[in-house]
């Protein structure tokens, strides 16, 4: 087996890369159906507030890439080759799945730039990767499902905080609240016992532990527009409600469910949570997005090596029998 190349297979949400791309993008979220005028006039003109596109298509490429990079650079008698798959656009999931096995790949390592397992989120880019595989047969992929206390990802925040509250000054500091956040889902995803909410609060504990900020509270960001009920509280109304209740200065922002720069960050929180900034008088402060900053690209790095060796030891057990 030594010197064999292992597939690394890193997953994505996908955004459009021209502004004609954003119908198709839209139709593919909406499981093929086209939205109504309205609506991608809204999302056109969200994307429009951010410089027409978003820079994602070109982070989550450079994150994939320079994750490979890492692994490759460890000497630990492992080559990798990445291969992205997309959950919403081109390259999909299933091309990058065909492509590995097209070039001989026989074992792949699968990880998702999201840090939180959700039954809405990760299983469904585990599935359709898993699927495909099956379906061409002789291609094993080993799937990580989160990555969210992974120590270097957690030393990323925290340092970015430590960053955010120099810049604070001290008269202002314990009047200041970080607030964590993550994609909002519809809340019926609880009542099957999802362990998304619950590894948010993991995350945000840690970072607060490492960093010593004074208060955190944790929100939900960016719900969809439908009848059912979303997880919240909402970080708009919740930013509202602690400057109610306990007269908070200031409000730091931190995307943790997220790890680029991309559309949800830059319209979700740097304009609508600063709108309720503003509106208060209180002042907006969102730390840097991970992208490809190289402590969170190792810690990337270190995740796959360990689901990599407990694969290793299973097989080894299991051929020891
Ligand atoms: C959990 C989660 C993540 C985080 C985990 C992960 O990364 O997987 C995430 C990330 C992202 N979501 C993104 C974009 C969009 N998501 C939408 C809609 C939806 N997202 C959902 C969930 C999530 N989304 C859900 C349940 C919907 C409702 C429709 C459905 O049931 O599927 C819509 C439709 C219009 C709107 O609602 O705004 C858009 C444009 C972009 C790209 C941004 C860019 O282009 O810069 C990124 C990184
Ligand atoms: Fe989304």
């Amino acid at each position: 087996m030594a010197n064999t190349t292992i597939g690394l297979l890193v997953m994505a949400y996908g955004t459009p890369r021209s502004p004609e791309e954003i119908e198709p993008y839209y139709t593919h979220i909406r499981r093929g159906h086209k939205p109504p005028p309205d609506l991608l006039e809204d999302l056109t003109s969200r994307y429009e507030m951010i410089g027409g596109v978003s820079p994602l298509a070109r982070i989550t490429e450079e994150q994939a890439y320079a994750v490979e990079k890492a692994l490759n650079a460890r000497n630990s008698g492992k080559t990798f080759k990445v291969y992205l798959g997309l959950k919403h656009t081109t390259p999909f999931i299933e091309d990058a799945v065909q492509q590995m096995h097209a070039d001989g790949i026989r074992e792949a390592i699968s990880i998702v730039l999201a840090p939180h397992y959700s039954t809405f989120s990760v299983k469904s880019y585990n599935k359709r990767a898993q699927d495909e595989a099956e379906k061409l047969g002789g291609l094993a992929i080993y799937s990580v499902d989160s990555w969210h206390t992974e120590p270097k990802f957690i030393s990323y925040w925290a340092s970015q905080l430590q960053k955010t509250f120099s810049t604070i000054p001290t008269d202002q500091k314990k009047k200041t609240i970080v607030i964590f956040s993550a994609h909002s889902l519809p809340e019926k995803i609880l009542r099957a016992g999802d362990p998304y909410p619950v590894q948010l609060e993991q995350t945000a504990e840690l970072i607060a532990e490492e960093s010593n900020i004074p208060h955190y509270a944790i929100g939900w960001q960016s719900a969809g527009n439908t009848p059912d009920p979303w997880i919240g509280p909402d970080v708009q109304d919740l930013t509202r409600e602690l400057y109610d209740k306990h007269g908070y200065t200031s409000f730091v922002y931190c995307p943790v469910g997220f790890v680029s720069d991309h559309l949800e960050v830059l319209y979700d929180n740097d304009y609508e949570c600063r709108v309720v900034t503003d509106e208060i008088g209180a002042t907006y402060y969102r730390p840097e997005m991970p992208n490809t900053e190289p402590t969170f690209i190792d810690g990337l790095a270190d995740v796959i090596e360990k689901r990599l060796s407990i694969e290793k030891g299973t097989n080894y057990e299991l051929s020891s029998l």
